[in-house]
């Protein structure tokens, strides 16, 4: 990858971090609809939903470049706990309650693809359901050998874990699936499914939200240290590099001797 990463800090995340990441979100769904008319987007749960909710249900200036054409959007999760979709710990609950079901009805709905219920009980049986999934949306006219997200929008642990990739976890490793299975995962709950490395290095674009003193550690690790360009998020960092555009607060950025740049062109 050519260039490095992009690292914007912002001092506060209502008034300057969720205007430019709805700038930026805004400028891959563009891109997307003049490439291929679908917005393909995964997200994950934790901190994010929140954060993209107040980036992207704030009002329209009006142009049509500042405006979420949600109709065209295919959700999908970067990451999901084995769980119902109704249970607490669900990413698809936590991006449906804080996004999804606050749309306003003139902006359209996204098609969004959640894991299947039937497979809570099977981690493996359920990843590859979502892999299938996957495949009939990205490689139904040619075949792939990886899916191209337009735009993946990912949290990053304070372990340094981001999807339900982990830390020194043998799935680092995959090379060839594109939704892996987690039974024993560090962070409940232990079941999840995950989109695999090289699905998350192959987007087009690579979005991370990391708000809070609590992440401060392990973004210090991650931008300085060669140990934190081994941790999942830094695998992605140094991986994607220039595809890769960091939205952080200035509490998570306090002492992290990395560039930073403005905000969003
Ligand atoms: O377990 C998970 O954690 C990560 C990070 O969450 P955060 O609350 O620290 O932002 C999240 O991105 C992932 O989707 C989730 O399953």
């Amino acid at each position: 990858m050519g260039g490095p990463p992009n690292l914007y800090s912002f001092p506060d995340v209502d008034k300057d971090l969720a205007p430019n990441l709805r700038k930026y979100v805004l400028e891959q769904q563009n891109e997307a609809l003049a490439r291929h008319g679908v917005f393909r987007v995964a997200v994950s749960g934790g901190s994010l939903p929140k954060t993209l909710a107040k980036a992207l249900l704030a009002p329209s200036n009006g142009s049509k470049d500042d405006t979420p054409e949600f109709s065209k959007w295919e959700v999908f999760y970067a990451d999901e706990r084995c769980v119902p979709l109704d249970h607490e710990d669900s990413n698809h609950k936590l991006v449906k309650q804080d996004l999804l079901d606050k749309i306003p009805t003139d902006l359209g709905q996204p098609k969004v693809y959640p894991i299947d219920e039937k497979f809570l009980d099977d981690p493996k049986e359920c990843a590859d359901q979502y892999e299938k999934t996957l495949v009939s949306i990205f490689a139904a006219r040619d075949s792939v050998k990886l899916p191209l997200f337009d735009l993946l929008l990912l949290g990053c642990g304070p372990d340094g874990h981001t999807c339900s990739l982990f830390p020194d976890h043998p799935l680092l490793r995959e090379q060839d699936a594109w939704v892996l299975s987690i039974s024993d995962s560090p962070k409940p709950p232990p079941k999840r499914i995950t989109l695999s490395l090289p699905v998350v290095l192959h987007a087009a674009k690579i979005g991370f939200v990391a708000t809070g003193g609590g992440k401060k550690d392990i973004l210090k690790k991650i931008f300085e240290t060669e140990q934190g360009g081994n941790l999942p998020s830094g695998l992605v960092n140094r991986g994607a590099g220039e595809k890769v555009s960091w939205f952080c607060d200035a509490s998570a950025t306090e002492g992290v001797n990395f560039p930073r740049r403005g905000s969003v062109m």
